[in-house]
């Protein structure tokens, strides 16, 4: 072969090389942390409808017309009543849920959020993947930052920011501290799971006796948020999580126990809100791994969760359909 010709094969094998190397790297790109469709100003892009459109495809009967809130038209007219129970209906909790929704008047979503011209959501799964992520800076850029339970951002700023949009809790897992939290316009939005849930709000927004019964964790008895930024989580989007994502009987949720948790409700949530979905902080252990730490912020492990309810392998199944459908993003690893 001549030296021209050893030179040809050269570039033609190096340029080979790296097509491979692009192809494996966009394919494998949905596992992989990274910055994604990122502006000049280091925004996230907008892709108005994007995630709509791709939802529309994939989750059977998908539909934005559902509102976000629960509001007290709900229960004027019998023909709406729930067929399920909570935490998949309201069937059974109309009379508690009626007095609450009197109490906080608002099911809105306030101005700030209705009127961005782009809803770019992410929502902060509480998992360790988080903990030196450094992602504090990216995560307070979106439009929405949806969080859960009792995470912190107090002290954790540099890795998982401190912006708040909504914070999806029930009242086990409701922080005993929320304006240290949270932002004084975040809005908390109880998912409500049983009856009890619906009576501590009223409880603790009315001031009234407080009960402990029927929690399986002692929920704050004092919980200093305004009304004005209280929500309850419209139960569809329960019953679309667990019927639609986990493929999970609602019909007799005693029978069958195993629940969607608060992370994959609040991707499910997004997804009928945002026209951008991106996800963080999502991801357990092996399920063999008794050693790894599961949070950013305290030292549990998968032990804790044994009681739980959750198939969090399932549900990973879940979140790997919707990261190979290009419907969500990850910044984290999972
Ligand atoms: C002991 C126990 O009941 N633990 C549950 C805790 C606990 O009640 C609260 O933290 C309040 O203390 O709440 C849960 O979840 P938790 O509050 O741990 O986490 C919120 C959501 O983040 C995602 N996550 C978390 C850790 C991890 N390593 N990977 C993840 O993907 C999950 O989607 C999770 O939902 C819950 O509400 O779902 C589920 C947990 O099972
Ligand atoms: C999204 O679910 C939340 C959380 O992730 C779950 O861990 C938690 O599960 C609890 C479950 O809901 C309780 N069941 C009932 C019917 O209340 C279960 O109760 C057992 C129990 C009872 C009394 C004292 C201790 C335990 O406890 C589970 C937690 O171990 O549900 C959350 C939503 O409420």
């Amino acid at each position: 072969m001549s030296c021209d010709s050893q030179w040809k094969v050269l570039v033609l094998f190096i340029l080979g090389t790296f097509s491979v190397a692009v192809v494996w790297y966009l394919r494998a790109e949905p596992y992989m942390p990274g910055p994604y469709m990122i502006a000049e100003d280091d925004s996230v892009m907008c892709s108005q409808g994007d995630v709509e459109k791709k939802a529309l495809l994939m989750i059977e009967n998908y539909t934005r017309n559902h509102p976000a809130f629960l509001q007290m038209s709900d229960f004027f007219w019998e023909k709406n009543l729930s067929a399920y129970q909570l935490p998949y209906g309201t069937q059974g909790s109309e009379e508690i849920l009626l007095k609450v929704l009197a109490l906080t008047m608002r099911y809105d979503m306030p101005d700030s959020i209705q009127n961005l011209p782009c809803w770019r959501c992410v929502v902060v799964g509480n998992g360790h993947r988080l903990k030196n992520s450094s992602l504090g800076d990216v995560i307070n850029k979106y439009d929405i930052v949806m969080r859960l339970n009792n995470a912190p951002v107090h002290k954790y700023e540099h890795d998982v920011g401190n912006k708040t949009t909504m914070r999806l809790f029930y009242p086990e897992s409701a922080d005993f501290d929320p304006n240290l939290q949270n932002n004084p316009d975040s809005l908390m939005v109880l998912v409500p799971f049983k009856t009890p849930d619906v009576q501590w709000l009223k409880a603790v927004l009315n001031n009234e006796k407080r009960s402990r019964k029927g929690f399986w964790k002692s929920p704050p008895l004092i919980w200093d948020v305004k009304p004005e930024n209280v929500r309850i989580l419209n139960p569809y989007f329960m019953e679309v999580t667990a019927s639609k994502l986990l493929n999970v009987s609602i019909k007799s949720p005693r029978k069958h126990k195993e629940k969607p948790t608060t992370g994959l409700l609040a991707i499910t949530f997004a997804l009928h809100l945002c026209d951008v979905v991106h996800i963080a902080g999502f991801g357990y252990p092996e399920t063999t791994n008794n050693k790894q730490t599961i949070h950013y912020y305290e030292q549990i492990t998968l032990k804790s969760m044994a009681d739980s309810d959750h198939n969090v392998s399932h549900e990973a199944q879940a979140i790997r359909r919707l990261l190979e459908a290009r419907i969500i993003r990850n910044l984290t690893h999972f």
